[in-house]
């Protein structure tokens, strides 16, 4: 199953630099093993903001569940997703 998946990034601004810039580096590691997997299909920046557009492939919402959860920035995002079908007329 294909998600849509729009992640907004909020970090607290009197967060610690040295544990924000762990968490980012701890988020672009999985994010890349997921890349790689083919879980994690797109990872676009929305231009100006600090949020993504996603869209992964998992076998459910369940497993989409479990793998937002688990990203390092999740306390801190606020998350959308959109499940996705087949448009008919698409080739
Ligand atoms: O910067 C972001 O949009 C949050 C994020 C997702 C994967 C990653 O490496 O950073």
């Amino acid at each position: 199953m294909l998600f849509h998946v729009e992640m907004q990034v909020n970090l607290p601004p009197d967060m610690d630099p040295e544990r924000a810039a762990a968490l980012k580096a701890d988020e672009k590691a999985l994010a890349q093993e997921l890349q790689r997997a083919g879980t994690w299909r797109h990872l676009w920046r929305v231009v100006g903001q600090y949020s993504n557009v996603s869209i992964f492939d998992v076998p459910s919402g369940d497993e989409l569940h479990d793998i937002l959860s688990n990203l390092p920035l999740f306390p801190y995002m606020d998350i959308q997703v959109k499940a996705l079908t087949r448009h008919p007329s698409a080739i």
